[in-house]
């Protein structure tokens, strides 16, 4: 099988920023991928480009074999699901549930006269019951909690029965119950071989779904490890990644991080070396 997404020697620049500082990242079929970083390491941007919604400004990105410059994107991003802050936004709030997730089968948020076969209709209602939503579908949208909110846009991701789904920060803003709820439902969708590659951006670790194979650790625009996530999810590489000296544990199929006894003096980036 060939690589899924393939990034060689990316740099993103605005301006006289560079947010991505010459990056090279892997990611190759069946595997689940979590990004993680602290603010402004370039984690959005990664997916963005991955998304097909962005292009390097120096280096190459091949996504689902397709060059990116080369490809026509309009073609490619149906097979690649999305779910974002950015996205989300643009969801009407008096939309119905249901038509949230439909409406990603023709790339548009807000229904107006586009036909849908039952069939779609069909997958709509299984993945809005596959992610604990079955009794929400006809309500509207903006009046659903944020935890409905995310599980909702999820469904609509996978809508398109992409190859690859991008996750950017699932979790941001859902208390404990809603966080676990949805890390379970991720952690399942992890488990099914049938299931896309996944690549899920966040903060945490406690907010990584079991079943994930492999992280991305970035930092001001680079890569500071990638790999089998056993390898990579380290005390010395979440350490320097987030300029804060952290135990990590591993408690079966989740994690957890927390600043260790020595070097918590509150300055961060103080004694990693
Ligand atoms: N259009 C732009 N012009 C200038 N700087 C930008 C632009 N877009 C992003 N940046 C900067 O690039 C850096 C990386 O942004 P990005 O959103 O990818 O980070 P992130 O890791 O997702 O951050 P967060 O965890 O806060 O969401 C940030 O410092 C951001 O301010």
């Amino acid at each position: 099988m060939g690589d899924v997404l393939d990034l060689d020697q990316v740099s993103v620049r605005r301006g006289t920023t560079q947010i991505l500082d010459e990056i090279s990242w892997r990611v190759a079929d069946g595997e689940r991928w979590v990004v993680l970083g602290p603010n402004g390491a370039g984690k959005t941007t990664v997916i963005q480009l991955a998304a097909a919604r962005m292009h390097p400004t120096v280096g190459t990105v091949d996504v689902l074999g397709e060059r990116l410059g080369r490809v026509d994107v309009f073609e490619l991003r149906p097979r690649v699901g999305l779910a974002s802050a950015a996205l989300a936004e643009r969801i009407p709030g008096s939309e119905r549930v249901l038509d949230v997730v439909l409406t990603a089968s023709y790339g548009v948020t807000g229904r107006w006269r586009e036909g849908y076969e039952d069939v779609d209709t069909g997958r709509a209602l299984d993945l809005l019951a596959a992610f604990g939503m079955a009794d929400f579908t006809d309500r509207l949208y903006g009046t659903l909690s944020e935890g409905e909110r995310k599980r909702t846009q999820i469904a609509r991701a996978l809508m398109t029965d992409p190859e690859i789904l991008l996750l950017d920060e699932p979790a941001a803003g859902l208390d404990l119950g809603g966080r676990e709820e949805l890390v379970a439902a991720l952690g399942e969708l992890a488990a099914d071989p049938l299931s896309p590659v996944l690549v899920l951006v966040t903060h945490h670790v406690e907010e990584i779904p079991p079943h994930f194979t492999h992280a991305l650790l970035l930092r001001a625009g680079g890569v500071e490890a990638a790999g089998p996530i056993d390898e990579v999810l380290t005390d010395e590489h979440l350490s320097r990644t987030f300029g804060v000296v952290l135990d990590v544990e591993r408690h079966g199929d989740r994690w957890s991080a927390r600043a260790a006894a020595r070097g918590t003096s509150g300055r961060r980036g103080a004694a990693v070396t």
